[in-house]
């Protein structure tokens, strides 16, 4: 799959979605089956089962596995810092995604305990994306070629993806694009980000509300996304489309990730059916987002770092669920007598 440079390249990212593969229901139904054989009561590892159908469903005729797991993480900087909306510097952006390459971050850290690939893309950090509260953040080409990036991250392969963020101010960026797909107010969509006091908040609101009324009632999700940005949203939002193409399950992982993914699925309902979601962050509007989008996290351990954290714990979940599945011995191999009858 690729996308060409025609003269409308949201044409083609349109086209990606109007293709999208759907469910195998047929490996979600052998999973079944071969659940009901294993060596416990029906039912007895409860979300752990549903996570092994889930990927069943998106693993192709295989029994689920997960051999090559990677979390991806892209780097981006924003011109809506200028405004004041991050309690940190925009160079805070670089200097993590040195950390991560020496290994100096939390999601190092996680990676190793889950024994997850990673791998970082940065996204031009000398060049941000304009200030959104009075220019778009791309034209439709810069957008969609941004999208084919994130497509390309998959290129080394992978069998269940991570996807996580870095980027100074982004929680405001993330917050516009919501509060122009779900509507209300702004206020209903920004929150403390690395940490803003109530006068930082109030310049997040501010920032969000003169980004959305530039968009003048905008409804197509890839012009708000053309419109609000940023480079990672658009990046994470390609990779998200084309691991839907090839059957890679992903892993969606806080409130900025939500935030990208709900572009897709704004332009079809079941965009993210190959998509788990990790865990509701401390962001309080990720938990408003995860309503309105229909979809509930696995878990919540108070966390709002970004990164692909809370995806990477998640996987250690994933990972746990499909070795179970494939493992466990059945009934009959074990010599373990079923249900009785009465
Ligand atoms: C040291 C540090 C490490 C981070 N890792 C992720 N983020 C998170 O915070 C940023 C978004 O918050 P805001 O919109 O308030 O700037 C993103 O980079 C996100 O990934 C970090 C932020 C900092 C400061
Ligand atoms: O949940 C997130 O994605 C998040 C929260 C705060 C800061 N950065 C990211």
């Amino acid at each position: 799959m690729s996308v060409s440079s025609s003269a409308l390249p949201f044409e083609d990212i349109r086209n990606l979605v109007r293709t999208m593969p759907t469910a195998d229901t047929g490996a979600v139904e052998a999973a079944r089956l071969r659940d009901a054989q294993l060596t416990k009561p029906a039912g007895s590892l409860g979300k752990l089962e549903e996570i092994a159908e889930w990927l069943a469903a998106w693993s192709g005729p295989e029994w689920p596995k997960v051999k090559r797991p990677l979390v991806a993480i892209f780097a981006a900087n924003h011109g809506v810092t200028a405004k004041g909306v991050s309690a940190f510097p925009a160079d805070v952006t670089r200097q993590m995604v040195e950390n991560f390459s020496a290994g100096g971050a939390a999601i190092n850290q996680i990676c190793i305990a889950h024994d997850l690939g990673l791998k970082v893309f940065e996204l031009a950090l000398d060049y941000p994306t304009p200030d959104i509260t009075e220019m778009d953040a791309f034209d439709e080409a810069g957008c969609a070629a941004t999208m084919a990036f994130g497509m390309e991250a998959l290129a080394g392969g992978t069998d269940l993806v991570c996807i996580g963020e870095m980027g100074i101010g982004n929680t405001t960026v993330a917050s516009a694009l919501l509060n122009a797909l779900y509507g209300g107010t702004a206020a209903d969509w920004v929150g403390p980000g690395t940490g803003v006091d109530d006068t930082g908040l109030k310049r997040k609101c501010a920032a969000v509300e003169a980004a959305v009324a530039r968009l003048g009632g905008e409804k197509d999700p890839l012009e708000i996304l053309r419109r609000i940005g940023g480079r990672e949203f658009a990046a994470m939002a390609g990779l998200v489309l084309a691991a839907r193409h090839q059957r890679i399950p992903v892993i969606v992982d806080g409130f900025v990730t939500t935030a990208a993914v709900a572009v897709l699925q704004a332009m079809d309902p079941g965009a993210l059916d190959h998509c788990l979601f990790a865990h509701v962050s401390a962001e309080p509007a990720h938990e408003r987002a995860l309503q309105a989008m229909g979809k509930q996290a696995l878990f919540d351990f108070g966390m709002r770092l970004g990164e692909g954290t809370g995806a990477a714990l998640a996987a250690g979940l994933v990972k746990a669920a499909a070795q179970v599945h494939t493992g466990m011995a059945t009934f009959e191999a074990a010599g373990v007598s079923g249900k009785s009858e009465a």
